[in-house]
């Protein structure tokens, strides 16, 4: 695969357009055959992102180029930049697969540079981040393709030197021998699957406390909605697995979307990983999709139970009007941005570890609108923050005692729409996600507080969120 991908290689770069002042080109070859698994380097900047249901799995390697933003223009600094890609991101492909290059978008809950980093499991992440890669992965149910970046003026050789040196391990990694099956009661003699709780933030008590001083506000009518959350660290018998991880998520989670994220060379290097079931935004053409989801109860042991806890989630005025707050604030954001505004009927998301209230919706953006403007105005939206936005925001910053960091914030890919000129994107807000380096990992996990919370099953409810990521991690 390496000799064929080589000559391919070889016989396109004399026609790329590579002595261009500016911009970028991307070459799209199709793979022949499919990588079974998802190709994880030992070392370098990549990132993942794989939708079980969807079919789809799009990964990124080393860094063509990236931008870092942060402050309150971060999102119109990363726009500026992604703009020109229109007419200065040249797409060949050659093998008609209709896959031009992407780039990764993310961004940190709050626009503020500062992030706080215990030493165990350094973020190593900017507060806002747009990065193509020097090869990306594409991989959908009927075709694969590899797509290799460049940015301008380069020469065939400099171009050549750079794309070979992370395809030589990555075509290896395309097609690996079979994993051993994991052996469990190894790794349990070993004491490998317990994980120890080392940090909690806050604990139980301060919770509780913090519950009752948000329902204080909220009762005085400061704030309609907030939404609190929980830090947890935790060390485990071993170093975490990143490609099992990857895979237990995608297979525990298939709605959802499934993000591994390793931004940084250093060691020992961090990843920001998520499973997360709520979309900021997909915009493909004029066609934008938000969810509103707010709204948690857990499984049940039975499928009669379970159908008792999903009428009673559907019934709870609590639980409703958490709901409504989110889905009010993403109307009103889509609304001066868009027409045809829909909201599907409310549904209940079953999810391996909780159901949530869902109300899906879709819009027609308007000409000249692009993914960072409803960005801009979408994110936070109130299932992560509250109500009002600014007053919710400063209360979180004033009482939740760490940064959240990248937890609540988005990440997706971003990609120019070669038929339209436009961009196309896929943005999944930052949930059921932790920061993983080495053997520790952080997690977080929130919960909307409005009149009618009760602290402890509050508390409970983040213990299910909280379970998605750590089921997983006890067996990998
Ligand atoms: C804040 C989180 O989840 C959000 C809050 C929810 C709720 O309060 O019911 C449900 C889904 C998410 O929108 C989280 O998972 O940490």
């Amino acid at each position: 695969m390496l000799d064929h991908l080589r000559a391919r290689l070889a016989a396109h770069l004399p026609h790329l357009p590579l002595t261009r002042p500016t911009g970028f080109v991307s070459l799209t070859l199709a793979l022949p055959e499919p990588p079974v698994r998802l190709p994880q380097l030992s070392s370098g900047a990549q990132f993942h992102l794989t939708q079980t249901h969807a079919g789809e799995l799009r990964s990124g390697y080393g860094v063509a180029a990236e931008w870092q933003a942060s402050g309150t223009q971060r999102l119109q600094q990363l726009a500026a930049v992604a703009r020109t890609w229109a007419t200065d991101w040249q797409q060949v492909d050659p093998d008609h697969t209709g896959y031009p290059g992407f780039a990764l978008l993310g961004f940190a809950a709050a626009d503020s540079a500062e992030l706080i980093s215990l030493d165990a499991t350094d973020h190593q992440l900017p507060n806002a981040l747009l990065w193509i890669p020097q090869i990306a992965l594409r991989k959908t149910a009927t075709a694969a393709a590899l797509i290799f970046t460049v940015a301008l003026p380069t020469t065939p050789e400099r171009a050549l030197q750079q794309w070979l040196a992370l395809l030589a391990p990555l075509v290896t990694a395309l097609y690996p021998p079979r994993a051993p099956a994991l052996q469990l009661r190894a790794l349990r003699e070993r004491g490998a699957l317990s994980l120890t709780p080392t940090h909690l933030l806050p604990n139980y008590n301060d919770w509780c406390q913090l519950v009752r001083q948000a329902l204080v506000q909220i009762n005085a009518g400061v704030l309609s909605k907030v939404v609190l959350s929980r830090q947890l660290t935790i060390t485990a018998g071993r170093e975490f697995d990143l490609e099992r991880l990857h895979g237990a998520l995608a297979d525990l989670f298939p709605s959802c979307q499934i993000i591994n994220l390793r931004h940084t060379a250093a060691a020992p290097a961090a990843h920001l990983v998520a499973a997360t079931p709520e979309r900021l935004l997909h915009l493909r053409g004029r066609r934008v999709e938000v969810d509103a989801i707010a709204g948690t109860v857990a499984r049940a042991k039975s499928a009669e139970q379970d159908a008792a806890l999903s009428a009673a989630l559907r019934a709870s005025a609590k639980d409703l009007l958490e709901h409504r707050y989110v889905v009010d604030a993403v109307w009103a954001a889509l609304l001066p941005l868009c027409s045809g505004l829909e909201t599907s009927p409310l549904q209940v998301m079953q999810l391996n570890n909780a159901q949530h209230l869902w109300t899906p919706v879709v819009a027609e953006v308007n000409a000249g609108v692009d993914v960072f403007d409803l960005a801009e105005r979408l994110h936070p939206t109130p299932a992560t923050n509250g109500e009002p936005r600014a007053t919710a925001r400063a209360w979180l910053q004033a009482h939740e005692p760490f940064s959240r960091g990248w937890y609540t914030g988005a990440a997706g890919w971003i990609e120019p729409d070669v038929t339209t000129g436009g961009l196309n994107a896929d943005l999944w807000v930052l949930l059921r996600c932790a920061h993983i380096c080495g053997a520790a990992a952080e997690l977080h996990a929130g919960s909307g507080i409005v009149t009618g919370s009760d602290p402890q099953a509050e508390w409970q409810e983040t213990e299910a969120k909280l379970s998605a990521m750590l089921t997983a991690l006890q067996f990998v």
